[in-house]
C-alpha cells in the first residue's frame, strides 16, 4: 500500500492509481528540490500533470501558486486539458502554465515599470529585432553587405541566452567582427529601450534585471509561486536556469524533469549541464529514475535503446518496454524522395481504411524545413488532410514567396505586388521614400508601377536611385528572356546567380539562414524536376500555375483530424501511434556533422523521432534526391543500420538480414489504437507493386560492356537521363567515365554503378 492512502481519503487520490511505484513517489514527494530523470515515454510528462493534480487536490495548494513551464505552447494547453479532466473542468484556469516566454511576458507586464519600462511595452518579433538592429548598423557605418543582419541577430540572440550583456561580450569581443557586432548590441539594447520595446530573449533577460534590482519583487514572486515545475529541463539555456533558480531560492520545491539522450537544442544555447549539475545547486535533491516506459511497442524501443547506446555521452539509463513486440519496423527504400512521399500517403491511406485509423494517429518527420515541400505536395495530390507544426507551409515561407514574387514579376510586370515585394530584396538601398515618390510617378503617368521604375530616369530621381532600379529592371529583362527561351529552372538559376542569394545566405551561417538556404534550393530542384517531367510545357507559365494551385491550399482544417508533419525537433515531447521518419540519408540524416559532438547530437535527434512512434515505425530513404536543382544519389543514413536488422523490414518483402518473419509471429499487439493490430497486408504493402531497387552503392551489373564507352557514345542513365560520354578514365571495376547530361550537366561516373544503357 501506498503512503498516500494513510494520508488521504481513498476518493482523493483515486487518479494516482495511474501511476506507477517510482512516478507515485515523485508526484507525492512535494517538498524540497526533485528531479525525474528518465528515458522517452517513461511517463515524465504525465508525472508533472499529475503532481499539480496532486498538489490542488490532496495537499489543498491554490492553483495560482503553482508555476509550470513547458517547452511549447501546445504542450501548455496540453497538460492543462489533462489536469483539467483529472480533477473538474475548471480547476486549472488559474494555473500558471505556459513556456518560459509566453509565463514571464505575462509577469513583466505587472512588474516592468520597476525597471524604467512602460507596461505598454512592446514585443519585437524577430523580424522587428532585425529592422534595429540594421538601423543600429547604418547609424554606426556598417554595411550589411560585409556583416549580415542575420548573423549579428543570432550572434546578439545567442549572448543574451547565455546571460552576456553588452559589457561582457565587449571585453570578450577580440577579433574584429565581434568588435563590430559589439558595437551593435551595446546600440541596440539602447533603441530597445528608446522604444520600449523587448525582444523576445528580453522576455527572459528583464526578469533577471528585474529581480536583482528589485529584491521585494522577487520575494513576493517566491512566495507566490510556492511550487515550480519545469518540463524538458534538458534543454533549458542558461537564462532560464538563473531565472528557475531565482524564483525557487526560498520555497525550494522546484521540481524538473529530462532526459539527456533527449537533448536536441544545444545550438540554440540549450546547457545540458543544467541537468547535470542539479545535485551542485539542490545538494538533498531526490532524484526518481523511471524505467517503464508506456509509449512504444518493443520493437520500437528495441531501435531506440541501441541507437542511442552508440553515443558515448550520455547517463546510461534503462527503459523497458511495458508493451508486447508489436509490429516490426518498416524499411521504405524509394527511388527518388517523390517516390518516397508518395509511398508515405500510400501507407497512410491503406492503414486508414484496413485499420480504420484516424488521420491524427499519424506523422511525418523530416530532418531539414525544406523537406516538408514534396511530402505537402503528396498529402494534396492524395487528398489527405495535414497540417504542419512549428513553422509555415513550404510555399507560405518568406523566402519562397520572395522568389516567387521575382518569376511573377517577371511574367507579369503589371504585378506591382510583387514588385513591391522584390524591389529592395536582396538590399538595393531603395527605401520607402523612394518607393513612394514612384508610385506617384506612375499615378501621374498612368503608367505600371514597373514600367515606372524603368522611366526613373525621367522623373528626376537621384543618380544612385536610378542606378540602382536600372540593375533591378535590367535583371527581370534578362529573366524575361531567358522566360522565352528557357525553362522555369533557368529563369530561377538566373535570378540565384545574378543577386548572389543563395551564397548570402551561405556566408551568414545561421541555423536560420541555412533553412532558408535549404528552401531556395528545394525551390531549385523543384523546377529543375517540372523540367525533367514536362518537356514540353515546362515555361515561366506553367510552373507558376502549378505552383499557385499548391500554395492556395488552406492548411488549415476544420476538423483536428489530420496527418502532423513537422521536423524532428518540433516533435519533442509528442507521440503518436503511427510514424513515419524520412530522408534518413547520409549527409541528411545524420545531417552534415563534422566533429563526434554534433554526430552524438544528431543520434540523439533520432533517438527522439523514433521514440514518438507508439505502435508502428516507418523509416524510409531516397536513392536519389533533387538537390542544389540536380539529382543527387544518396546513401542510406547509417543510422539505419545501428538498428537490429532482424526488426526491420524492408519494404517489398526484401529483408535487410535474416527473415523478419520470427518477430512477426512471436509479435503480440501492443496497446492497439486502430482496433486491431497493424499486421502487414496480405500481399504486401500496396507499394510492393512497385520493383524494389537495391540501394545505391550495391554492386549491379553495368548494363553495357566497358570496353563499349568512348566520347560520344550516347548513354541513359536512370535519374539523370540522356548524355553523352566525355571521356573514359581508368579500366575494369575501377572505370569511370564523364557523361554530359542534356539536362543534369556534366557527371563523372563510375561505370560499375552507374548502370548507364547505350542507346
Ligand atoms: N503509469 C502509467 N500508466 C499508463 N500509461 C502511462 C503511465 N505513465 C505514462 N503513461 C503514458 O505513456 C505515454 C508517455 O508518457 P509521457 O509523455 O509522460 O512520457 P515522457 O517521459 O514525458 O516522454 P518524453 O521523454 O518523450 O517527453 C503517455 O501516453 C502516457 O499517458
Ligand atoms: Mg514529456
Amino acid at each position: 500500500m501506498w503512503a498516500a492512502n494513510l494520508l488521504f481519503p481513498e476518493a482523493l487520490t483515486d487518479f494516482l492509481q495511474g501511476l506507477n511505484d517510482v512516478q507515485r513517489q515523485a508526484v507525492l514527494a512535494t517538498e524540497g528540490p526533485v528531479m525525474v530523470l528518465a528515458g522517452a515515454g517513461s511517463g515524465k510528462t504525465r508525472v508533472i500533470t499529475y503532481r499539480i493534480a496532486h498538489l490542488i487536490r490532496n495537499v489543498g495548494v491554490l492553483p495560482q501558486n503553482i508555476l509550470a513551464l513547458t517547452f511549447t505552447n501546445k504542450a501548455a494547453g496540453e497538460m492543462r486539458q489533462r489536469i483539467d479532466s483529472i480533477l473538474e473542468y475548471g480547476s486549472a484556469s488559474s494555473l500558471w502554465i505556459g513556456t518560459f516566454h509566453s509565463v514571464f511576458a505575462r509577469l513583466l507586464r505587472s512588474y516592468i515599470h520597476l525597471i524604467g519600462y512602460d507596461r505598454n511595452f512592446s514585443i519585437f518579433d524577430a523580424d522587428d529585432s532585425k529592422s534595429l538592429i540594421k538601423q543600429c548598423m547604418k547609424e554606426l557605418n556598417l554595411s550589411p553587405e560585409t556583416l549580415p543582419v542575420n548573423l549579428v541577430h543570432s550572434a546578439i540572440s545567442k549572448a543574451k541566452n547565455s546571460f552576456v550583456l553588452p559589457p561582457e561580450f565587449h571585453r570578450k569581443a577580440i577579433d574584429d567582427q565581434s568588435q563590430k557586432i559589439s558595437l551593435v548590441y551595446e546600440r541596440y539594447v539602447h533603441k530597445l529601450r528608446e522604444n520600449n520595446a523587448l525582444d523576445f530573449d528580453d522576455l527572459l533577460i528583464k526578469p533577471i534585471e528585474l529581480f536583482t534590482e528589485q529584491p521585494r519583487v522577487l520575494e513576493q514572486l517566491q512566495d507566490y509561486f510556492k511550487y515550480l515545475l519545469i518540463d524538458e529541463y534538458q534543454d533549458t539555456n542558461r537564462v532560464q536556469y538563473l531565472v528557475a533558480k531565482m524564483i525557487a531560492e526560498k520555497h525550494r520545491n522546484i521540481f524538473v524533469v529530462g532526459d539527456d539522450a533527449q537533448s536536441i537544442y544545444s545550438w540554440r544555447g540549450a546547457d545540458i549541464s543544467n541537468i547535470l549539475n542539479f545535485n551542485d545547486d539542490y545538494g538533498d535533491a531526490q532524484v526518481f529514475k523511471l524505467v517503464d516506459n508506456y509509449r512504444s511497442t518493443k520493437t520500437i524501443l528495441d531501435a531506440a535503446n541501441s541507437v542511442i547506446s552508440r553515443n558515448t555521452h550520455q547517463i546510461k539509463k534503462e527503459l523497458v518496454a511495458n508493451a508486447g513486440m508489436g509490429e516490426p519496423i518498416t524499411l521504405i527504400e524509394a527511388f527518388n524522395e517523390k517516390r518516397e512521399a508518395e509511398k508515405v500517403a500510400e501507407h497512410i491511406k491503406s492503414i486508414r481504411l484496413s485499420k480504420g485509423a484516424q488521420y491524427r494517429s499519424f506523422a511525418v518527420f523530416y530532418r531539414t524545413n525544406a523537406q516538408s515541400r514534396v511530402i505537402e505536395d503528396m498529402m494534396r495530390q492524395n487528398r489527405i488532410p495535414y497540417k504542419i507544426f512549428g513553422s509555415v507551409s513550404f510555399y507560405k515561407r518568406k523566402e519562397i514567396k520572395d522568389a516567387v514574387a521575382y518569376m511573377r514579376l517577371v511574367l507579369n510586370d503589371r504585378d506591382s505586388e510583387s514588385l513591391l515585394r522584390v524591389i529592395n530584396f536582396p538590399p538595393r538601398k531603395i527605401g520607402d521614400v523612394s518607393i513612394n515618390k514612384l508610385k506617384e510617378f506612375a499615378e501621374e503617368r498612368n503608367i505600371s508601377l514597373y514600367e515606372a521604375v524603368k522611366r526613373a530616369g525621367e522623373g528626376g530621381f537621384q543618380a544612385r536611385l536610378v542606378n540602382a532600379l536600372t540593375q533591378f529592371t535590367d535583371l527581370i529583362e534578362a529573366m524575361r528572356k531567358q522566360a522565352e527561351e528557357g525553362t522555369a529552372y533557368d529563369v530561377l538559376s538566373m535570378l540565384y546567380e545574378t543577386t548572389g542569394l543563395l551564397s548570402l545566405l551561405k556566408e551568414e551561417n545561421t541555423p536560420e539562414a541555412l533553412a532558408r538556404h535549404e528552401n531556395l534550393q528545394e525551390l531549385l530542384s523543384m523546377t529543375r524536376d517540372f523540367a525533367d517531367h514536362n518537356p514540353n510545357s515546362a515555361t515561366l507559365g506553367d510552373f507558376l500555375s502549378t505552383i499557385s494551385l499548391a500554395s492556395d491550399y488552406d492548411e488549415t482544417q476544420e476538423s483536428d483530424n489530420y496527418v502532423s508533419l513537422m521536423t524532428v525537433h518540433a516533435a519533442k515531447g509528442l507521440e503518436f501511434p503511427v510514424v513515419f521518419v524520412t530522408g534518413m540519408e547520409e549527409k541528411l540524416f545524420p545531417l552534415n556533422s563534422y566533429e563526434p559532438g554534433e554526430l552524438e547530437e544528431e543520434r540523439r535527434l533520432f533517438y527522439v523521432a523514433i521514440t514518438r512512434a507508439r505502435e508502428k515505425l516507418f523509416l524510409s530513404w531516397a536513392q536519389s534526391r533533387y538537390m542544389y536543382g540536380q539529382p543527387q544519389m544518396c546513401m542510406r543514413s547509417t543510422f539505419i543500420n545501428e538498428i537490429n536488422p532482424n526488426i526491420i523490414v524492408t519494404e517489398g518483402g526484401r529483408k535487410l538480414s535474416e527473415s523478419p518473419k520470427k518477430v512477426a509471429a512471436t509479435a503480440m499487439a501492443g496497446r492497439p489504437v486502430f482496433g486491431s493490430s497493424l499486421r502487414p497486408q496480405p500481399g504486401g504493402s500496396p507499394a510492393a507493386k512497385v520493383p524494389t531497387v537495391k540501394p545505391a552503392g550495391s554492386a549491379r551489373p553495368t548494363g553495357a560492356a566497358k570496353s563499349e564507352y568512348r566520347p560520344g557514345t550516347r548513354v541513359q542513365h536512370a535519374i539523370f537521363g540522356p548524355g553523352t560520354v566525355l571521356e573514359v578514365q581508368g579500366s575494369g571495376a575501377k572505370q569511370k567515365v564523364k557523361i554530359n547530361f542534356r539536362t543534369a550537366g556534366e557527371k563523372t561516373l563510375m561505370v560499375q554503378y552507374a548502370n548507364l544503357k547505350i542507346v
